[in-house]
Order: C-alpha cells, then sequence, then structure tokens
C-alpha cells in the first residue's frame, strides 16, 4: 500500500523508576534506580502491514506495545499515528477518536474477558463507550456480524467466556477489537497462552481480517516460528534496543545479527522431532545493570574490545538496519541460511 506510514516511532524511550522506597535510600545509602525498558527505538509500519517484534523476556516488547497505544508516556521520543504525535498527550475528542482507531489484544484472553459478562456484553462494550451504536437491537446485530467475522456464531453472544476454549476466548477479544473498526490492532502475544494446535488458527484468522479490512499490526511475540507466519517486517530487540530490522524474507533467508542467528538456530526443527537445533546460548543481563557498549557482547562469539565499551548505532547495511560493530566494519558477512536451516515449523505444526 502506498503513502505515509501509518505509525511512525522515532527515538523512543521508556524508563521506570524501580528505586527503593525514599526512606530505605537514606538509611542505606542507596541511590534511584531506573530500568531502561525501551532505549531509543525507531520504527515506522506501513498500512495494511505487519510489524512483529521479537526478543527474549523482559528485552522491552510490550513496553513498545504500551506506549503505541499511548497507556504508558514516553521518557522520551515521538509516536505518531496518521501523522499525529500521541506521545505529547491527547486530550477530549481527539483522544477519543484514536482511541477507537488503534485497539490492543493481550496474550491471556482467560484475564482479559470479565468472566461475569455475557459475550455480547463484552464485545458490545466498545460500541457503547464510544457511542457508535445506540439501539439496542443494532448493537446485537452488529456484535453477531463481528462474531461471525472470527469464526464463531451469533448464538455464541449469549455464553459466557468460561463457555470456551482458549482459541475461542481470543477470537472473542479479536471480535471485541474490531468493534471499532479500527486501522491499527497492537498485538501482545496473541497466541502464546493458547495451546499449539490452536494457535496456527487464531494466526490465520488475524491474517484473513488484515487481508479484508486493510488492518495494521504491531504484533509482538517472542516465538520466530509464529513471527515468519505473519509478519512482513520483523524488529529484533535486545535489552530494549532493536538490533536488526528488516524485511521478513531477508531476515529469515540472511540473519544478519549474531542476536538474530541465535534466535532462529534455537526455532526447533521438525526433522529433529521439534527440537532445537542450537538451544539460546547465555542469559539475559540484568536490566538493571546492562553491560557497558554493545548490551549483547557477554553472549556474543564476535565481541571485541570496541564492543565492550562503544554502543553500536542500529544503521543501514545493504538494505537491512543492523546494531553491530562486527559487520559494520566487515569483520563479519553473515552467510544466507541454507535451505535445511530455513526448515522451521510451519503454521500448523507451530
Ligand atoms: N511497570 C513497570 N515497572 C517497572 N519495570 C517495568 C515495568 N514494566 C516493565 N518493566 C521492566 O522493563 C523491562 C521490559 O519489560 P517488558 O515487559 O516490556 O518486556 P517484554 O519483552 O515484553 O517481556 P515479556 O515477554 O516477559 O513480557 C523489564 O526489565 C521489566 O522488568
Amino acid at each position: 500500500m502506498n503513502g505515509p506510514p501509518l505509525v511512525e516511532v522515532q527515538d523512543l524511550s521508556k524508563s521506570f523508576d524501580v528505586s527503593a522506597p525514599w526512606l530505605n535510600r537514606v538509611v542505606e545509602g542507596k541511590p534511584r534506580q531506573f530500568v531502561h525498558a525501551v532505549d531509543g527505538v525507531s520504527f515506522s509500519i506501513e498500512r495494511g502491514k505487519t510489524l512483529a517484534l521479537v526478543g527474549e523476556s523482559g528485552c522491552g516488547k510490550s513496553t513498545v506495545a504500551r506506549l503505541l497505544v499511548g497507556l504508558y508516556a514516553p521518557t522520551a521520543g515521538h509516536v505518531r499515528f496518521d501523522g499525529i504525535d500521541i506521545a505529547q498527550g491527547l486530550r477530549g475528542a481527539q483522544a477519543s477518536v484514536l482511541r477507537r482507531r488503534m485497539q490492543m489484544i493481550f496474550q491471556d484472553p482467560y484475564a482479559s474477558l470479565n468472566p461475569r459478562w455475557k459475550v455480547l456484553d463484552i464485545v458490545a462494550e466498545p460500541l457503547i463507550e464510544h457511542r457508535l451504536i445506540d439501539e439496542a437491537d443494532k448493537r446485537r446485530a452488529r456484535v453477531g456480524e463481528l462474531l461471525k467475522s472470527v469464526g464463531l456464531t451469533a448464538a455464541d453472544m449469549e455464553k459466557f467466556p468460561h463457555q470456551f476454549s482458549g482459541g475461542q476466548r481470543q477470537r472473542i477479544s479479536i471480535a471485541r477489537a474490531l468493534a471499532t473498526q479500527p486501522e491499527f490492532l497492537v498485538c501482545d502475544e496473541p497466541t502464546s497462552a493458547l495451546d499449539v494446535s490452536v494457535q496456527a488458527q487464531v494466526l490465520n484468522i488475524m491474517k484473513d481480517l488484515q487481508r479484508q479490512r486493510g488492518l495494521t499490526y504491531l504484533f509482538i511475540s517472542h516465538n520466530l516460528a509464529v513471527v515468519r507466519h505473519v509478519s512482513d517486517q520483523v524488529g529484533v530487540m535486545y535489552l530494549g534496543r532493536l538490533v536488526e530490522l528488516a524485511d521478513k524474507a531477508e531476515l529469515f533467508s540472511r540473519p544478519r545479527h549474531p542476536y538474530t542467528r541465535m534466535l532462529l538456530d534455537a526455532i526447533p526443527d521438525i526433522r529433529m522431532s521439534g527440537r532445537s537445533r542450537t538451544p539460546v546460548q547465555g542469559e539475559v543481563p540484568n536490566p538493571l545493570n546492562p553491560p557497558s557498549g554493545c548490551s549483547f557482547h557477554p553472549r556474543c562469539p564476535l565481541a571485541n574490545a570496541r564492543c565492550k565499551v562503544e554502543r553500536p548505532a542500529l544503521q543501514a547495511i545493504a538494505g537491512v538496519r543492523i546494531a553491530c560493530h562486527a559487520i559494520e566494519e566487515g569483520r563479519y558477512q553473515p552467510e544466507p541460511r541454507s535451505a535445511a536451516g530455513n526448515q522451521v515449523l510451519t503454521a500448523e505444526q507451530l
């Protein structure tokens, strides 16, 4: 699709103050402490496309998701939605319109649906909140259509959440998110809490809805096999920063950053009964005390003295954006992965 990107994120940062209470700090002489959950992240998402953010737990994916829908205010940087800077704080009618245009789907469909409400009330809530349909009969009809669009039936609106399976509950969450006819959906691990066998069904529904409605997605996942199924572009995050940003085909056929390669090598391989070829090595450092220089250097086989002191910037190298001194200096020229190395699980086998 042409035109300017729907979402533009520029130098976005978010720190959380995790200091001990004031009195403890004074008595014990402890300094204030901050977690830099997101640290200078920039990307854009074209209309009708999906950007996936991947990375191990704690790398800042969910914080980016919350910043994008305005649930958190950034410490620094900009988030522009259709040209409007939402990071500056929105008020009144403009805030209400924007909240309608972007919706979020969470990981846990058990926690995000009120167990005491019928599906009708759950899915109709945004219609009432935004005063989109005032007449109860018309709202019912609309809820019926929304449920059908996610593969449920209109009769399901009379049931309660506990009467559905996990995959069906996530479909209800999607139907509710679609009620306001949003253009942008932020999906935070939407299938991670589901049985492996139903993940692909939910992902396929999301892809169909994207095609039918021209939706734009930010898709958060720690699972590269899932990301491969849904994304157009992939951003790989490590300790609050983007280390690689590339088109999906490029990222899977020729991952550049050593961290991306490590994550790809850890994807379960169908020919090895679903075991990974090389499990992820090492552990994510403590975000309260991140390593100097490139924060990946303690786990990186290519790290040298410069990597230990100088933080690499994300820069365009041969068509992808990479933050890695070894690649920038030409010390490391990543080879394309062999076809065998790309034998990751398909959506049906996730
Ligand atoms: N509200 C908060 N207060 C303090 N620290 C926070 C808060 N939210 C996130 N963090 C910290 O910020 C960092 C990034 O967290 P975030 O949840 O964004 O990561 P993530 O990649 O989504 O991880 P996961 O996959 O486990 O959800 C972590 O170190 C986390 O502990």
